[in-house]
């Protein structure tokens, strides 16, 4: 069965594209039509869009939109580069805008803009299939704890790696709505990801899809794991390194030390497009260090129902805000693809054709 989006997270719009706002999620379900290169630059910056696969597909979408404007050279290489400037550490934003240069670059200006939407959309469908493969790699662990003892497979999930960060099911998520689909009991325990809580958007997106699911503080998750209440982790990722080291959301590698430690399996869930060849080893993926409101302030509904902002600390106390963190390989499972499950020790031999993004 095919997952179909209950709202697009981005749809082409005549000359723009239409989002669903995430910074409003899960208060309020706001769409923005997004018609200049800078809209969309600001929408991948503030995360009005956001995680990896939606992020390269919106990006590509930037690309398109510039050249209905100017599709000359320079304005070209102006959209590129303004929308690699945007978010360093998913690659699948570098991936996506590699692939509308090569497509485009070669054409004369006068073909460029239709090219590039043809493009753009391609990246979006082709988004879809991928997150339907993931997950139906991905529900043969689920059933198979499910065929092992009775009860719900409980699946721990950090960040938002479900339809909401994705043009289609999305990939950590992707299993557990097939097992869903598929009438297997599943109970997600779901991180809340301080500081931007995209664990809501997770929460959110369960409740919506009548997925059981239960929040939880992100330091929670040590005793969740340790007292066996978890059968398999399934986060998302940013970047796979050629070893296996895997970069997503702050948090993620605690998670993952934890499951080691309470022999808990820990699966990484991603597209091909998230791995990275060119980068040998974690250390070498770029790491985005984020604004320190972000951890000063916490956004939430007034008594009025308004979205408002909190202070939580004096606006100069010092902050460090690392967006991510690199999960060595060493304590990864497998790494869940669209292409099957890899063991992150292997990733070359299972891929030996991939070219470096
Ligand atoms: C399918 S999304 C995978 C990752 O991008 C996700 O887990 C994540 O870390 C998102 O980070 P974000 O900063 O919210 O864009």
């Amino acid at each position: 069965m095919t997952f179909k989006q209950p709202i697009p997270t981005i749809r082409r719009d005549a000359d723009g594209v239409v989002i669903l706002d995430q910074t409003l999620l899960p208060h309020r379900c706001a769409q923005h039509r997004l018609s200049t290169l800078d809209e969309v630059a600001h929408a991948i910056r503030s995360m009005q869009v956001r995680g990896a696969p939606l992020i390269g597909a919106t990006a590509a979408y930037g690309v398109a939109i510039a050249l209905g404007r100017d599709a000359a050279d320079e304005a070209l290489d102006h959209a590129l580069r303004a929308l690699a400037a945007t978010r360093p550490t998913a690659v699948n934003l570098h991936w996506a805008l590699g692939r509308m240069g090569a497509r485009l670059l070669p054409l004369a200006p006068s073909a460029r803009a239709e090219a590039a939407w043809l493009e753009a959309e391609a990246i979006r469908l082709e988004d879809q299939e991928t997150c339907a493969a993931i997950g139906r790699h991905g529900l043969a662990l689920i059933e198979a704890v499910a065929a092992r003892r009775p009860g719900p497979v409980r699946v721990m999930t950090h960040c938002n790696a479900g339809w909401v960060a994705t043009c289609g099911a999305g990939t950590a998520l992707a299993p557990v709505y097939a097992a869903h689909a598929r009438g297997i009991a599943v109970h997600v325990l779901v991180s809340e990801t301080r500081p931007r809580n995209q664990g809501l958007l997770t929460a959110w997106e369960l409740r919506e899809a009548g997925v059981p699911h239960s929040l939880i503080a992100d330091n929670a998750a040590g005793i969740l794991l340790a007292r066996g209440d978890t059968d398999l982790v399934i986060t998302g990722a940013d970047r796979v390194a050629a070893n296996g080291d895997s970069a997503n959301k702050v948090g993620t590698c605690l998670k993952a030390l934890a499951a080691q430690d309470a022999g808990v399996p820990f699966y990484i869930a991603a597209p091909f497009s998230t791995l990275d060849f060119a980068c040998p080893d974690g250390s070498a993926i770029p790491i985005e260090d984020r604004d320190a409101d972000e951890l000063r302030c916490v956004n939430g509904l007034d008594a009025a129902g308004q979205l408002t902002s909190l202070r939580q600390a004096p606006e100069d106390m010092a902050v460090i805000n690392p967006a991510f963190d690199v999960t060595p390989a060493r304590l990864i499972r497998g790494i869940i693809t669209e292409r099957g499950i890899a063991a992150p020790g292997a990733l070359r031999e299972m891929f030996p054709a991939a070219e470096p993004s």
